[in-house]
C-alpha cells in the first residue's frame, strides 16, 4: 500500500499538521540543514542542534564545539559558523557538535513529536529518499524557511522529495503538488534559480556564493542523519 507524502511550508505552521508515527525530513537548505549533513559526512562524531543561542552558551561553557549564527552571520564568542566549508577539516572530527541558527535549528525542535525526525538537504537527498522507501511510514517534509515565511529553497528541496518519492507515496495535500511542479518547472536550471531566492541574495551580502553552490549540489553525501534523543547522528 502507498504511504502518503506531505509538505509543511514554514515551522509556523507545522501545529498543523498531525506529526505522531510519521517521519518529519527537516530541510534549511540554506544553510543549516547542509552544514549538519556536511559536518557528519567529515567525521564529526554528533550534532546537537538547539534553538536558542542561550542553550548553545551553556554547552560552551561545557567545553563543546559550538556554532551560533544568527542573520547569517556567527555570533560573537563562538568558534563556528554556519558554512559548510567550517566543517571539512580535522578540528571537527569524533567531536560532538552545537549548533543554533535563525531558522534550521528551530524547525528541528519543532519537529520532535514525528516518529523519526531527519534532516535532509540536497547534499543527501538520495539517500534520504532510499532510507524513507525501506520504511513503511508516512512523510512529512518540514521547511525551516525563513523567519516564519516560506522560502524558495527549502520548498524546492520538498518537490525534489516529493518527486524521488512519487512511486511510492501518495500526494498528500495540494503543498505537496505544488512544491513537485515548481521543482519540476525548475530543476535544469536549480543553481541560477536559488540564486535569485530572497535567502541568496541575503547570504550574498556576506560573501558567501560559494555556499550557496555547494549547498544546491544534490547527492554528494550517501549519509541520512537521523535524530535520537536530542542528538542527530547517522543512521547505521
Ligand atoms: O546562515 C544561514 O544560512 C541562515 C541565516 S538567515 O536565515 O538569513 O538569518 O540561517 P539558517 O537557520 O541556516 O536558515
Amino acid at each position: 500500500m502507498k504511504r502518503n507524502i506531505d509538505v509543511c511550508l514554514s515551522p509556523e505552521l507545522i501545529g498543523l499538521y498531525d506529526l505522531k508515527g510519521k517521519i518529519v525530513v527537516v530541510v534549511d537548505i540554506l544553510r543549516a540543514t547542509s552544514v549538519m549533513v556536511t559536518a557528519l559526512a567529515n567525521g564529526a562524531k554528533e550534532i546537537i542542534p538547539v534553538a536558542t543561542l542561550d542553550e548553545a552558551k551553556s554547552y560552551l561553557n561545557k567545553g563543546f564545539l559550538c556554532a551560533a549564527e544568527r542573520g547569517g552571520a556567527q555570533v560573537e564568542g563562538f568558534p563556528l559558523d554556519n558554512s559548510p566549508f567550517s566543517y571539512m577539516n580535522e578540528e571537527i572530527k569524533g567531536k560532538p557538535i552545537v549548533i543554533t541558527t535563525t531558522n534550521g535549528t528551530l524547525a528541528i525542535t519543532k519537529s520532535t513529536t514525528a516518529d523519526q525526525v531527519l534532516v535532509g538537504a540536497f547534499l543527501n537527498i538520495q539517500a534520504v529518499a532510499d532510507y524513507i522507501t525501506k520504511q513503511d511510514k508516512d512523510v512529512i517534509v518540514h521547511c525551516a524557511g525563513w523567519k516564519g515565511k516560506t522560502n524558495m529553497e527549502d520548498t524546492l528541496f520538498a518537490g525534489a522529495l516529493v518527486e524521488l518519492l512519487y512511486n511510492s507515496h501518495n500526494l498528500a495535500c495540494d503543498t505537496a503538488h505544488l512544491s513537485l511542479k515548481y521543482y519540476q518547472s525548475v530543476k535544469d536550471n536549480l543553481l541560477e534559480t536559488v540564486k535569485n531566492s530572497a535567502h541568496a541574495k541575503r547570504l550574498n551580502k556576506l560573501h558567501v556564493i560559494k555556499d550557496i553552490e555547494f549547498c544546491v549540489k544534490q547527492s554528494t553525501y550517501d549519509i541520512v542523519l537521523i535524530l535520537e534523543g536530542k542528538k542527530l547522528i547517522t543512521t547505521s
